[in-house]
């Protein structure tokens, strides 16, 4: 089986040191997996190579069954990959409502467009106001993005990535530098974008115990190697795993 995504004995090295060293993975359609393992295990290089932003030593990576390898990031988010950009893929001066309209505006500008100008803006707005009550910023339409909270902004990133209806959501590490007290409302998004079963999401964490009960597949990572890979209970049974782990102490 294919899966949506695969890698093949995907492998990135810098000078001498592998990152990722002959990573072969396969995602399934409509699942929601997450990558995790230990600080260095080569979580965020892996999610590079599979965006694009970096390219393999060795190795490849296909997207429905289509070598992608030699792609870039543009051509891969046309094909269907979605990744949130950091905080530098939001208009700060902009309100959170433009921002994402811009992106629904950036996704449906090679569609058909049947609309007159004004009923095609107040589509445009719907539908960015659709995700906005998704991500829980429904609220904050009319604020700038620049007087967002941190996990705020985070969520607006989330948007904007959905905004583009991407088939396959990338996400890395979306609770990174965001408050504790914001943490909770993160992880209930990423399970109400998982409830939707609409597309395929791909997690980047290193939070083992926030991915055991969103994921229904978690590949572990340590040293650039696939350690484990499968269902949160197989996962939290795996002696290797928990060895990875600080010895048995699950972070
Ligand atoms: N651009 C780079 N140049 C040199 N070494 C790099 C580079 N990027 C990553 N590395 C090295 O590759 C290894 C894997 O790094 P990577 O950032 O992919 O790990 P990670 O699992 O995402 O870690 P963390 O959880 O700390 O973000 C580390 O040893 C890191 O120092």
């Amino acid at each position: 089986m294919d899966g949506i995504l695969r890698t093949e004995d995907l492998t990135r090295a810098f000078g001498g040191h592998f990152a990722v060293n002959g990573v072969n993975i396969i995602i399934r359609p409509y699942t929601f997996t997450s990558i995790i393992g230990p600080n260095g295990a080569g979580k965020t290089t892996l999610f590079n190579l599979i965006s694009g932003q970096l390219k393999p030593t060795r190795g490849k990576i296909f997207y429905k069954g289509e070598d992608i390898t030699g792609l870039s990031v543009h051509e891969r988010a046309r094909l269907g990959l979605g990744r949130c950009f950091q905080i530098t893929n939001v208009f700060p001066r902009l309100t959170v409502l433009e921002n994402v309209r811009l992106a629904v505006q950036a996704k449906e500008r090679v569609g058909f467009r049947p609309f007159t100008p004004a009923a095609r803006f107040r589509d445009l707005t719907d539908k960015a106001m659709e995700v906005l009550n998704l991500v829980g910023l429904d609220g904050k339409a009319e604020a700038l993005a620049a007087t967002l909270t941190h996990g705020e902004k985070r969520k607006l990133e989330i948007a904007i990535v959905l905004a583009m209806e991407p088939e396959v959501l990338l996400l890395d590490e979306p609770t990174a530098g965001i408050s504790l007290e914001e943490v909770p409302a993160m992880i209930d998004l990423l399970q109400k974008i998982k409830e939707k079963r609409d597309r395929t999401v791909l997690l980047v964490e290193h939070k083992m115990n926030m991915v055991l009960s969103l994921s229904d597949e978690i590949v572990v990572l340590f040293n650039g190697n696939v350690l484990a890979s499968g269902s949160p209970e197989d996962i939290v049974k795996d002696e290797r795993v928990q060895e990875a782990y600080l010895g048995g102490g699950m972070a």
